[in-house]
């Protein structure tokens, strides 16, 4: 991965912890091709990505849309840790309150960093910048997370992405560096190291795979859509994920699969004032 050095500006608020609220804020990107974008500054969630009249994210029929718990759909932050481990599954980042730091019709920025909430469970001071911008042909996001504490840190991320499908028995996920790849299959316990055999994944059963060193661009095939949609990480994330609940109808398994952009296989460790980004386009 790549990791830079930058100097970091003194005057910094902490964010507190959430409280649960009724009305989660969210913000609407649009831009003149018609495409528009609801991200919610609870867990700086994208909660849908509309191109063309079809949305291509989904939001799980069981999600809490209330603060209550994070957003299970959308794009949710794994962060920072990808789970599971010392602290709550996927971190903490999905349930906090991010500032808007910067706003245009067609993009926004939002920042988390320490809090009390966060010291608690992670004691570093730490600032994470993620950056939604709505183009023409794609919705492009980069999450930059900087070490602004006087000790060096690592941690592990995702983008645990839920993309709309038309059901799990259409669909194949495709990128030639999935041939040969290893990856960890967390179904079983304790998980088991495998290999794929191709560069095509289709789905049968409960699948959590996390692909290390899989990255570039990844194509979710829907034999009922007319386009593949491209999930693109071309800096930063190491790895891809692969979770379907096949079977589970509350949590509505054959509406979605997750393909997920991730940095899950090995930590990123940062020095004081280091930084590290990831980004990940997506491409209907
Ligand atoms: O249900 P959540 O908390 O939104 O997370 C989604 C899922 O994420 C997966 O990565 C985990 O393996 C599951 O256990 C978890 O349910």
């Amino acid at each position: 991965f790549a990791i830079g050095m930058r100097a970091y500006a003194a005057a910094r608020t902490t964010t507190p912890a959430t409280p649960i609220m009724a009305d989660l804020n969210t913000i609407t990107l649009t831009n003149s091709a018609g495409d528009s974008s609801c991200v919610y500054t609870f867990g700086a969630c994208v909660t849908s990505y509309i191109k063309g009249g079809t949305d291509v994210l989904m939001v799980r029929p069981d999600a809490k849309m209330d603060g209550s718990k994070p957003i299970s759909g959308g794009i949710p932050h794994c962060f920072p840790q990808f789970g599971p481990g010392a602290m709550q599954q996927h971190g903490f980042a999905r349930n906090l309150e991010w500032e808007v730091m910067e706003q245009a019709d067609d993009a926004v920025v939002l920042r988390l960093c320490e809090s009390e909430y966060t010291l608690a469970m992670w004691p570093y001071k730490f600032e994470a910048k993620y950056a939604v911008t709505l183009k023409e042909d794609r919705l492009a996001t980069e999450l930059t997370v900087t070490n602004t504490d006087s000790k060096p840190f690592d941690f592990t991320a995702a983008l645990h992405s839920y993309w709309s499908i038309s059901a799990v028995s259409n669909i194949a996920i495709k990128a030639p560096a999935f041939a040969g790849a290893s990856f960890m299959d967390k179904t079983a316990v304790p998980p088991v190291k495998k290999k794929a055999e191709g560069s095509e994944i289709t789905i049968s059963g409960p699948v959590d795979s996390v692909y290390a060193g899989v990255t570039g661009d990844v194509q979710l095939v829907d034999s009922a859509r007319a386009r593949p949609l491209t999930i693109s990480s071309p800096v930063g994330w190491s790895d891809t994920v692969i979770w379907n609940p096949y079977g589970d109808e509350n949590m509505g398994y054959n509406s979605f699969v997750c393909v997920e952009s991730a940095q899950a296989s090995t930590p990123v460790v940062l020095g004081p004032g280091e930084y590290w980004t990831g980004a990940m386009d997506v491409i209907p």
